[in-house]
């Protein structure tokens, strides 16, 4: 047996070593053969999954054995409760299915979370948060609530953790295909456009500056992840960030998402999704998406977000 000589601790670490069970047969790879209409590897190397270019059934046998466990968590302020039922329903149809996973639900209304029926070794756990005016401190707070769940809550208790927009449904697998170090999500709007397109803080005065022929992607606020001390890192950095920037009375464009943007091109994802795990159902699909994963519902913005 070969995993005799493999150190214990190198096993137990979630993003190291892949083994593989034995006796598992699968089509052969190939290096010459594959998708040839999009890109599946950025200039640093990290992989962008697409639908074609991984299998799961060897992804989950080596996660599987290493018995990770998965956190998410979901935002549920004021009216936005009314897209939890679908959110939880759809993430236990598909969302890392067969894996230990605990879904964490901030909201104002407790009582309104549904009952959801979830699968062995699945939990659902509600946090209450006050409510709030405006919606972009909605949005902006979870950085925030993200660094302190991780540090009071998850440490020592999860491998991994993926931070995920309520106003969405799950459509088909988002699984070990999504796991690793930084895990950030194309957003599905502007990734055919030119990077000066992108709608990145332009503003030098904000802590989430990007200067014209900076940014490689843009990545959505709506579904970022991956180990827990990454996350950590990346929830506390764009937290400070966003209240410096509030003490000098200045708000990045798109809130969290800007400064999310912003520590991406410094600090480089190690796997980047592509926009089939956040979609929007409102768009069209285009011929490279083959599947969507994740998309976020067509919703009446006026009606759904406080004035
Ligand atoms: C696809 C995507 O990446 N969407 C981003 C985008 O548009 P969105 O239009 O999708 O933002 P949004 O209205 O869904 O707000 C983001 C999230 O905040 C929570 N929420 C918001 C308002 C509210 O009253 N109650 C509540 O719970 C909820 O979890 C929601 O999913 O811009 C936002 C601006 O900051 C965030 O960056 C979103 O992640
Ligand atoms: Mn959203």
């Amino acid at each position: 047996m070969l995993c005799r000589f493999v150190d214990e601790n190198l096993i137990g670490s979630p993003d190291l070593h892949l083994m593989a069970p034995d006796g598992l047969k699968y089509p052969q790879p190939s290096i010459m053969y594959g998708r040839t209409d999009i890109v599946s590897v950025t200039p640093w190397l990290a992989p962008v999954v697409w639908e074609g270019t991984f299998n799961p059934v060897i992804l989950d046998s080596i996660y599987q054995k290493k018995n990770i466990s998965i956190a998410a968590t979901v935002f549920a302020v004021g009216k936005y409760i009314m897209f939890l039922k679908n959110f939880l329903e759809t993430a236990e149809q598909h969302f890392f299915v067969g894996f230990r996973v605990n879904v964490y639900v901030f909201t104002d209304r407790p009582k309104e979370v549904p009952e959801v029926k979830m699968a062995a070794g699945r939990e659902l756990i509600v946090r209450s948060v006050p409510s709030s005016k405006r919606w972009q401190e909605i949005s902006a707070r979870r950085m925030e609530l993200i660094q302190t769940l991780i540090e009071e809550t998850l440490l020592n208790n999860v491998d991994y953790i993926f931070c995920l927009d309520v106003d969405s449904k799950f459509h088909s697998r988002w699984g070990t295909e999504s796991l690793g170090g930084l895990v950030a999500v194309i957003h599905p709007g502007y990734y055919q456009d030119n990077r000066d397109k992108f709608p990145y803080e332009r503003r030098p005065s904000s802590r989430a500056y990007l200067a014209p022929g900076e940014g490689d992607f843009y990545y959505c606020g709506g579904a970022f992840g991956g180990l827990l001390m990454e996350v950590h890192q990346l929830a506390k950095t764009c937290h400070k960030n966003f209240e410096d920037d509030a003490k000098e009375n200045i708000e990045a464009a798109w809130q969290e998402e800007s400064h999310l943007n912003r520590y991406m091109w410094t600090n480089k994802p190690s796997k980047v999704l592509s926009p089939e795990y956040l979609w929007q159902d409102f768009k069209p699909r285009n011929p490279e998406i083959h599947t969507v994963r994740f998309s976020g519902v067509i919703k009446n913005y006026a009606e759904v977000r406080p004035h």
